[in-house]
């Protein structure tokens, strides 16, 4: 067992401007508990009217400044936690702060670079290596993605997510068993072999968490995210299994109702905006106090789910995520109170092991067949031996007392001994024998006595048969119970192959397994055709899933699909990181390559040397001479190219795998990214055409009716809008929103026209040549939002005309 209290660490993301220094100081000098002071601006403290502290200061076991690394906090507060749970012990990971403050960019990591992953993805690369390199144990594991939003549990790997809502599935339940262990009902769990299979699989609940998102349900902020990885484990032959588990934790925002800002309430204790949070920091006070007997888990979700993570099996580690800016400044010292609380938790680890069930129906097996055999010994079934002559008289003196005594309710005990109950029978029948042909020679005067004894004999017949009976029985029970256990081993082995095989079905990696500690496999040759798709069938068919809707885009769709993405915010880091995974998949190209002729190589190398050494024993022999005992010249030289051949083709073995990873989350970043712009834009569109639509009903007065697309960057925005004067000018005055009322009765004029004329070309079935003389016709881009916005406008009018002029075709 390890006890240990949770281990509390701080963030502090970086700020925008740097002139916020001077609200905080990082005291590294205590070497063993740093100290992260927070100091109160005057404008701030001077608010206070009960409170005249003007700083605070609080203790983590490490605080990580601005600048600190994804990879730093994963060495310092990750690894550590990783390495407990490859041991066997429950780990827990939880980021709490206020909204932004980046807890997810801790837990998950940043969707722009591949150097900003988070937590999970790393600890998933890091236990998957520990356990390729870790022979002496079989290991399992296992994936769960809870995410709870207002106190209901959702499964974010739930498959029937496809076909209806996150909402819409069945809720993830807690259900506790009478040892208080929970269990949650609804959650699914899925084996994952390899570290992708289990990046896809926290992609995909990432995506279904985001596609649930609305505007109304902003479930990033508001909603906490439980992904677990369920380790098993356990020695070749033993029966003995170890499971851990980790949960990683993304809270909700830490936010607080009673935050008035300056003076008043500020820095006073206020109840959190999410319920559970409010029955998380019950529990922790609770916890926190000595002599508490009642701890109120039960009251929220969350706090069931964690129970063990919070004062039990676990080894428990919190993320302070704080955001030091001077209007954050209340939130911050909430959340470094909140820490310093959990801190004084204490924690009791124990090493989680249980009997393999498989290898208990093995055991069992056994323990019934030699159940069986001692039955059958027992009951004589396997005696073949005559019973001894002494035996035989002690068994004849049992009957004769047994028959001579006068009791009803006497027995004849033989015990189980089939030689010895049989024996009984034979001489009893002797004796009936005896009897009848004695009957027959003697007087009647004895039938009376005859007939009292007869009943008697009856009796005992009927018990040694009610034996006989019981015995048969029992057998036939122990067989029952075997031919049972041996179906549910077959079935249970059944199940985890039809198990794995589907999981892995349809999950194909660029890279084909390589072994790097020989040049035995090929590990790119293959690699190449598939190097040119940008994701794997997986990804890709998730992704059509999931964004199905582009494929049945219109062409107007499409194009303004095409504009929203070019001017998205997000576009440039999807270029960028497009450009880089170019540049990943042509170095992993030529790697390929390389190791391939490196492989060649090793080969030619190997054979060389062998030649040689045959020349040598044949010239030994030709001209019988000892052949030498070590290699020649020539030999030794063949050798240390092979052996620098080797390293060669080891290094850049190492650099492919390392590729591999990185090509793999760079394609997942890529995919989320595809799948947020898709969501983003449909939602857009929907609002453009509402409004559009609006704008053409004469009731409404159309003013500022097209908004920029909403993910512009403030800067993209700035330098959108001169340029949009130049490039769109008949369009502008709608997508800037310009005031000039001539203008826009002129653009109004102009759309009624271009609609009238669109509307007869629909009648005569020419809508392309409308769309394509249009914009042969016009020059440049802003006449082809022109031409889009009339169409985003007419487009729902538009697909009625075509159904009701039946000119489908003709589109
Ligand atoms: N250490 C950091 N370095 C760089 N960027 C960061 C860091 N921490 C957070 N960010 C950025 O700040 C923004 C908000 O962070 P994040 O979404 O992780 O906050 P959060 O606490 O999870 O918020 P919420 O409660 O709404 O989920 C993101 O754009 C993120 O990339």
């Amino acid at each position: 067992m390890v006890k240990q209290t949770i281990q509390i660490f701080a963030r502090v993301k970086p700020t925008v401007r740097k002139q916020q220094q001077g609200i905080y100081s990082i005291d590294e000098d205590e070497k063993l508990t740093p100290s992260l002071e927070i100091i109160l601006p005057r404008d701030l403290a001077d608010g206070f009217v009960n409170n005249k502290r003007e700083s605070y200061r609080f203790k983590f076991q490490r605080i990580f400044d601005q600048d600190a690394k994804q990879e730093t906090i994963f060495e310092n507060i990750a690894k550590p936690v990783a390495e407990s749970v490859l041991a066997g012990y429950n780990g827990t990971i939880f980021a709490y702060g206020q909204t932004g403050s980046g807890k997810t960019f801790t837990i998950t990591g940043g969707a722009e670079r591949y150097s900003d992953r988070g937590i999970i993805p790393r600890t998933l690369s890091y236990i998957f290596e520990q356990l390729q390199k870790d022979s002496s144990k079989i290991y399992t594991t296992h994936i769960s993605y809870l995410e709870i939003y207002n106190e209901c549990g959702y499964d974010l790997l739930d498959p029937r997510h496809e076909a209806s809502s996150l909402e819409d599935l069945p809720k993830v339940t807690v259900l506790e068993d009478p040892d208080q262990n929970i269990h949650l009902k609804n959650l699914s769990l899925h084996q994952a072999a390899t570290e992708e299979e289990a990046l896809n699989l926290l992609f995909l609940g990432d995506t279904n968490r985001m596609i649930a998102e609305t505007p109304m349900n902003q479930a990033s902020t508001r909603s906490h995210c439980i992904f677990t990885i369920h380790l098993s484990s356990k020695e070749p032959g033993s029966a003995t299994v170890r499971h851990a588990k980790l949960h990683l934790v993304d809270l909700a925002g830490s936010e607080r109702v009673a935050k008035t800002g300056v003076g008043g309430q500020l820095l006073t204790e206020a109840k959190y905006i999410n319920l559970s949070l409010h029955y998380l920091e019950q529990v922790i006070i609770a916890l926190s106090e000595k002599h508490r007997s009642h701890i109120p888990y039960r009251n929220s979700m969350m706090t069931s789910v964690l129970r063990d993570s919070l004062g039990g099996n676990c080894m428990t580690t919190m993320i302070a995520t704080l955001s030091l800016e001077k209007r954050n400044i209340d939130e911050s010292i909430s959340t470094c109170r909140f820490a310093q609380r959990v801190a004084l938790i204490k924690n009791e680890a124990v090493l989680n092991e249980e009997i393999d069930p498989k290898l208990m129906i093995i055991r069992l097996q056994k323990e019934i067949q030699e159940l069986k055999d001692e039955l059958a010994i027992v009951t004589g079934e396997q005696r073949t031996e005559a019973l001894t002559e002494a035996e035989l008289l002690q068994l004849e003196k049992l009957i004769t007392s047994f028959l001579e005594d006068q009791d009803p309710e006497s027995k004849l005990e033989v015990g189980t001994d089939m030689r010895k109950i049989h024996h009984c029978f034979h001489y009893l029948k002797k004796l009936l024998n005896d009897k009848k042909i004695h009957r027959q020679s003697t007087a009647p005067s004895e039938n009376k006595d005859q007939n009292c004894r007869e009943p008697l004999k009856e009796e005992e017949y009927k018990k040694l048969r009610d034996i006989l009976q019981q015995r048969d029985n029992e057998i036939n029970i122990l067989v029952n119970m075997l031919k049972k256990e041996k179906k549910k081993a077959q079935d249970a082995l059944h199940l985890s192959s039809v198990d794995r095989s589907q999981l892995s079905h349809g999950q194909s990696s660029p890279f084909p397994p390589g072994n790097p500690d020989g040049p035995k496999t090929l590990p790119f040759s293959a690699s190449t055709q598939a190097l040119d798709s940008s994701t794997s069938p997986y990804r890709s068919s998730l992704l059509h899933r999931k964004t199905g809707m582009r494929e049945e885009m219109s062409l107007g769709r499409q194009e303004a699909f095409e504009i929203f993405k070019r001017d998205h915010a997000d576009s440039v880091t999807i270029e960028d990181n497009k450009q880089i995974l170019k540049q990943r998949f042509a170095e992993a190209k030529a790697l390929g390559e390389s190791i391939n002729e490196a492989r060649s190589k090793i080969g030619r190398l190997k054979e060389e040397i062998t030649q040689r050494h045959v020349q040598q024993v044949a010239l030994g022999i030709s001209e019988n001479i000892p052949v030498p005992s070590m290699p020649d010249q020539l030999e030794e030289k063949l050798r240390s190219q092979l052996e620098e051949e080797k390293r060669r083709y080891k290094t850049m073995f190492a650099r492919l795998k390392a590729l591999k990873v990185e090509i793999e989350h760079l394609q997942l970043l890529m995919d989320k990214a595809k799948v947020k712009l898709q969501k983003e834009f449909e939602a857009w569109w929907a609002k453009e055409a509402t409004s559009l639509q609006q704008v053409n009903s004469p009731a409404v007065t159309p003013s500022n009716h097209v908004k920029p697309f909403p993910q512009m960057s403030e800067a993209q925005h700035e330098r959108s809008q001169p340029l949009s004067n130049k490039r769109f000018p008949v369009s502008t005055p709608v997508h800037c929103g310009s005031k000039n009322g001539l203008q826009r009765a002129q653009l109004q004029q102009r759309s009624v026209d271009c609609w009238k004329q669109l509307v007869t070309w629909i009648r005569v079935g020419r809508l392309c040549f409308f769309k394509d003389g249009a914009l042969d016709a016009a020059s440049g881009a802003g006449a082809r939002l022109t031409v889009l916005s009339l169409l985003w406008v007419l487009e729902p009018w538009a697909a009625r005309q075509r159904r009701v002029l039946g000119v489908e075709r003709a589109l």
